[in-house]
């Protein structure tokens, strides 16, 4: 029986009640990593789920905009498109356009994946972007205080699509990979990287994901198949922030707990 972690999930009535938690966890993480060290290290997913999110953030009648100590934050990416930062495909571009043009985070702390580059190219830069930023030596790996991940309908997180190269890739930071399934190619953070983060955060709402989040989380190890299976922290925990529709064939949770929005139900599984 190989290792398993224990997966948290926490049910969200809305996509934007979701959003919202995954706000909060956003703002509690940098607050919390600050405090213990003085900086805050978060890597970012792309496609659409974050977008909120980054509204959320960036509202400057919100509880975040003039809270978060922006200057102590670092900032990274989970992936990347091989497209020019402004073309709508970026996820960088998105982010600028939602948050970052938004909020006073210093432009030196924003690392972003360089996906007009050719992508071995840009893979190689980005391990180097890493190394330097986080003071790395020798064979040392990044590691991350949140990581925030999506799923996509096929259980691939970040780029690391079902049956691609990259799931197979263990000695690397940051690669190329490609999806034929798209016809493209990606930069993406390692699995083995993403699951050295202190804590991993899958933000996911909406029915087209119940029966797949249904598969990676109760159904047979299948990690060619299920990518998403294969983030399980090492050392850190592992967090399903979900909406009613993503969550319908999961478990019945166990638990309720409170946030600023009301009540909300809370289960585990090991995984
Ligand atoms: O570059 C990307 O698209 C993301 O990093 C990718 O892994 C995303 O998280 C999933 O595809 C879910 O995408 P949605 O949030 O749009 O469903």
């Amino acid at each position: 029986m190989s290792r398993t972690v224990t997966a948290t999930y926490q049910v969200f009535p809305t996509p934007a009640d979701m959003a919202a938690a995954s706000a909060r966890l956003f703002a509690s993480k940098i607050e919390q990593a600050v405090a213990a060290r003085g900086v805050a290290r978060i890597a970012i997913s792309g496609g659409s789920t974050p977008q909120a999110m980054f509204k959320l953030l960036a509202d400057p009648d919100g509880p975040f905009l003039n809270t978060i100590p922006w200057d102590k934050l670092q900032l990274y990416w989970v992936d990347e498109r091989c497209v020019a930062p402004t073309e709508p495909e970026s996820n960088y571009g998105v982010c600028k356009e939602l948050l970052l043009d938004k909020v006073p985070l210093p432009a030196e702390n924003v690392h972003r994946m360089e996906g007009e580059l050719d992508p071995e190219e840009a893979a190689s830069r980005y391990e180097a972007v890493l190394r330097n930023s986080m003071k790395l030596e020798g064979a040392e790996s990044p590691h991350f205080d949140l990581v925030l991940l999506g799923m996509g309908p096929d259980g691939h997180t970040a780029s690391l699509f079902p049956h691609t190269a990259g799931l197979d890739e263990m000695g690397r930071i940051a690669i190329a990979n490609h999806v034929p399934q798209k016809d493209t190619w990606r930069i993406t953070l390692t699995w083995i990287v993403i699951n050295q983060a202190a804590e991993v955060a899958f933000a996911i709402a909406g029915k087209d994901k119940t029966d797949v989040l249904a598969e990676v989380l109760t159904g047979e190890r299948n990690v060619e198949e299920y990518p998403s299976q294969l983030i399980r922290p090492t050392n850190g925990k592992l967090l399903f922030l979900l909406d009613e529709a993503a969550a319908a064939k999961l478990p019945a949770t166990t638990e309720v707990f409170t946030t600023p929005n009301g009540s909300r139900k809370v289960g585990t599984i090991e995984i």
